[in-house]
This record gives C-alpha cells, structure tokens and sequence, in this order.
C-alpha cells in the first residue's frame, strides 16, 4: 500500500505469524527493489489490547520507528476493508501511543483517511536533541558542513528536523539530508525536512528520513513541518495547511486544543505471497 507514494509491504499479523528477531531482517528484504519487492519499508499490522488494530514500522534499513502518518492511514484503510473495525472511527495504537483515525468512503472503499495524531512535542528530550532537556527547538542555529543552517525540532511520536528554505527546488535534500539525519546532536538519528514556505496555509516539502532516504512523502514529517511553520510565525493555528509533497498533498491543522490533524490519500497496490528463503 502507499500514501502519497510512500510506500510500505504491510503483513497482516491477525493472519500471519513472525518471529521478533525475523523483524528487521525481512523489512530490509522485501523493501529491496531488485530481490525483494521494493519499498520504503515494512508495517506489521497487528491485533492490539488496547485498540482494534496495531501498527509497527520498520525503515527500509530495518530500524523500528515509533510511528508514521502515511502507514497510519493505509492501516485504517486496511483495517476497515478487511472487517477487523466496526466502525468509520476508531483507534489505532502506535508506539507512540494510541490515535483516532477516520475513514472516508466512496463505493465502499476508503479513499482518503482523517488521523488525529495528537499533541507535537518540542522539549529536546522528546526528540531526543542534545542539551538541555527541557528547552525547545525553535529557529535554532545549526552548522552542518560548514554552512549555517535554522532548526525547528518536533516530534510527532519521531524526530523531526526542520529547515525553512526559500526555494523547495533546490533544497539541499540528498547531500545535507544523510549528513543531518546521523549528526550526534541527534542520538537516535532524525528525520530531515525541507520545507518553503508558499502562503499561510501551502507550504513545499521533501524529505530525508531517517531509515529510508529520500521518500515521496512522509505523514508525520507534514504534520512537523505545520506546527514548526505555526512556531516559527508562518502560519497559524486552526486553519488547514495544504502540504505539497513530491507524492501529492496532505491537509494539516494544529487545532487550537494542540492537537495535529492530518487529512489524505491511502491506496492499495496489489496483495499477494513473500517468499522467505
Ligand atoms: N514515512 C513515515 C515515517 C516513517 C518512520 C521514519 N522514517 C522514522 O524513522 O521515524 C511517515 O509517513 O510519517
């Protein structure tokens, strides 16, 4: 499935059985384009005690990432063609904690999902960023190879850093984007974000991320990208924000009660059976 060309082999774990340590190996081996099948990842979508349905991520590099707005949508999609909700609104628990999606029908079929993805966080400590813990991020300078760059930090339940550029077509995406993605201030790595700002409420985007390199489009990179424009004085809070990516647009909104909202496309691309050798 894929949500704006993001795109991930999702396992229905109501069906199949893994075993822990198998996990990143086969993310990296159906992820690859010329022996696998090809992907920016993998998603495990699994029963939950806590929710109708779980979801688990792994990068195409086999890291486990705590959540992702594009494999969020294609789950509740997933979950709601299949029979395992009831409902068009129900949660989906994420290692980041728990979210509420709603699905949105044409014929049946979800065309596009709505996922409140809760409440961004900024304290350095929730990235995690080197420094004081309880400090935000915001317009912070930040030299990577010689060259002075702004930051804006936020985590989305995973790391966001992001940089305003005046023009998204040359953005510095794949050279500085690897370098940024591993720089130590970020211990646990970060996914990386260019993002030009249109009008109060359009911005351009394109993403590094972290365990994957470029993608077409990164959910929870979005929602970042929104509230550190709203942070930085771009924009404001409750009213949408179209987000160009490079795989089509995403509608965000920082409501006033600090909770992100993210509206978009999920389709399925084919189902079928991995081999494992
Ligand atoms: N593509 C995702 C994010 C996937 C995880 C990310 N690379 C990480 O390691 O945090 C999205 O749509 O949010």
């Amino acid at each position: 499935m894929h949500g704006l060309g993001n795109s991930y082999i999702y396992v229905d774990m109501f069906k199949e059985t893994l075993l822990e340590e198998e996990l990143p190996l086969l993310a990296i081996k159906v992820a690859n384009p010329y022996t696998g099948v090809g992907s920016d990842g993998m998603i495990l979508i699994c029963p939950s005690e806590v929710a109708p349905v779980k979801m688990r991520v792994f990068n195409n590099d086999g890291s486990e990432a705590k959540n992702c707005g594009n494999g969020l949508r294609c789950v509740a999609k997933f979950a709601y063609e299949h029979g395992y909700v009831d409902s068009q609104t129900f949660q989906i628990e994420t290692l980041g904690g728990l979210v509420e999606a709603t699905v949105h029908l044409e014929k049946e079929q979800v065309q596009t999902v709505t996922v409140d993805m809760g409440l961004p966080r900024l304290e350095r400590k929730s990235l995690p960023m080197v420094g004081n813990e309880q400090e935000t991020v915001i317009s912070e300078t930040f030299i990577v190879n010689s060259e002075q760059l702004e930051v804006t930090a936020v985590s989305m339940g995973n790391p966001h850093a992001i940089f305003f550029v005046d023009n998204i077509q040359e953005a510095p995406v794949e050279t500085l984007g690897p370098v940024i993605e591993k720089d130590p201030r970020f211990p646990e790595w970060v996914n990386v974000e260019f993002v030009e700002v249109v009008s109060t409420n359009e911005l351009n985007f394109r993403v590094w991320e972290r365990g994957s390199g470029v993608t077409q489009a990164c959910g929870t990179g979005a929602c970042a990208a929104v509230v550190a424009a709203i942070l930085n004085g771009y924009s404001t809070k409750g009213q949408d924000v179209v987000v160009h990516l490079l795989g089509g647009d995403l509608t965000i909104n920082w409501k006033e009660d600090g909770h992100v909202w993210m509206t978009g496309a999920a389709e399925t691309i084919c189902e079928g059976i991995f081999l494992r050798k």
